[in-house]
């Protein structure tokens, strides 16, 4: 059963509202996210966690508890977005992995790992509403969905080499079904983050929006376009092209955890992740 209320209205009387932020639609038991959902079933799930997302154990727990949910009452699409018009998310929170337990990160990072089976593997149609920066997991959540709409002018792309640790090799796989052997092994030896428009052209992201608005628009778009398409052959055909590295991150979930944990506690690892919030703390002392 559900645990929180939806508002439920016409399609685009929601989206204009989620668009212009006017009146707050939804209350819920959820700290970082906003939960709508249309007459049609779809949902928009909006990240709220201020200042930029970053994805912290509660985070990713309230998104795999929201997926369970849409799983259950059979929505039959879903919008993922946020609140910021500069952030879409942040990736993993870096203060949550850096000189915590290991324990921590490994609840972190299998946290992750569960919201992928649940949203790379879900029954009904995902799709990404970017309206901001889109770096490290920032990316990967964008990937997870099947569609992705980028505001133009933010940046995405998979830099987890720039803080000095690697990215797992399911996220390698996807960003080779994504993007192509050669970009994504381009992209990921050097930690590069894509302009928006730079992302269009390799197929990082599949639109592009000049504004949050026609992000939604696009999005809704996408929706649309299985109105017509019996779901259940739609998922079928899904669940066959991603069942191989749904299999993999399922069975060997622990063996990636402990993985991931191992790397980031490796001394060396805790020094560029420090060298990386000094600098990034340094950016924003400049910028000021
Ligand atoms: C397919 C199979 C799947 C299986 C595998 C599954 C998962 C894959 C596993 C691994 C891949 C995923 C791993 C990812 C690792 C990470 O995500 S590490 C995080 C990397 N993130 C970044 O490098 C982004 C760093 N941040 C920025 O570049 C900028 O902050 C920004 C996002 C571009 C925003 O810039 P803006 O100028 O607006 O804001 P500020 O820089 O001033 O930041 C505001 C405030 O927020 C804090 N902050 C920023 N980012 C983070 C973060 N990631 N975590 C925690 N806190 C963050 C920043 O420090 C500021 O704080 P303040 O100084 O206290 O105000």
């Amino acid at each position: 059963m559900s645990s929180y209320v939806y508002k439920t209205t016409r399609r685009g009387v929601l989206l204009a509202k989620t668009v212009s932020y006017q009146v707050r639609l939804c209350s819920g038991n959820f700290r970082h996210l906003e939960v709508l959902k249309d007459e049609n079933n779809v949902a928009i799930v909006t990240m709220k966690r201020a200042p930029v997302n970053s994805l912290n154990t509660e985070l990713l727990t309230e998104i795999s508890s929201v997926l369970t949910d849409l799983e259950e009452t059979k929505c039959s699409g879903m919008i993922l977005t946020s609140f910021s018009d500069k952030v879409f998310c942040s990736g993993l929170d870096i203060y949550e992995i850096f000189k915590s337990k290991p324990s921590a990160i490994g609840t972190s990072f299998s946290t992750l790992l569960e919201v992928f089976i649940k949203l790379y593997g879900s029954t009904f149609p995902t799709v990404a509403a970017i309206t901001g920066h889109a770096p490290a997991g920032g990316c990967v959540l964008g990937l997870f969905c099947e569609y992705r709409i980028m505001v133009q002018n933010f940046k995405i792309g998979l830099n987890e080499d720039q803080l000095g640790f690697n990215a797992p090799s399911p996220i390698v796989k996807l960003m080779i079904n994504t993007i192509g052997h050669r970009n994504a092994e381009l992209a990921l030896t050097s930690g590069r983050l894509f302009t928006t428009s730079q992302a269009l052209q390799v197929g990082l992201v599949d639109e592009i929006a000049k504004d949050r608005t026609e992000a939604f628009e696009k999005a809704d778009g996408f929706l649309r376009r299985f109105e017509m398409i019996p779901p259940l052959a739609r998922n079928f055909t899904k669940q066959s092209m991603r069942r191989a590295l749904l299999q993999d991150v399922t069975i060997n979930r622990e063996k990636y955890t402990e993985g991931f944990v191992s790397m980031i506690s490796l001394h060396e690892v805790q020094q560029s992740i420090a060298a990386y919030l000094d600098n990034l703390k340094n950016k924003k002392r400049n910028a000021h």
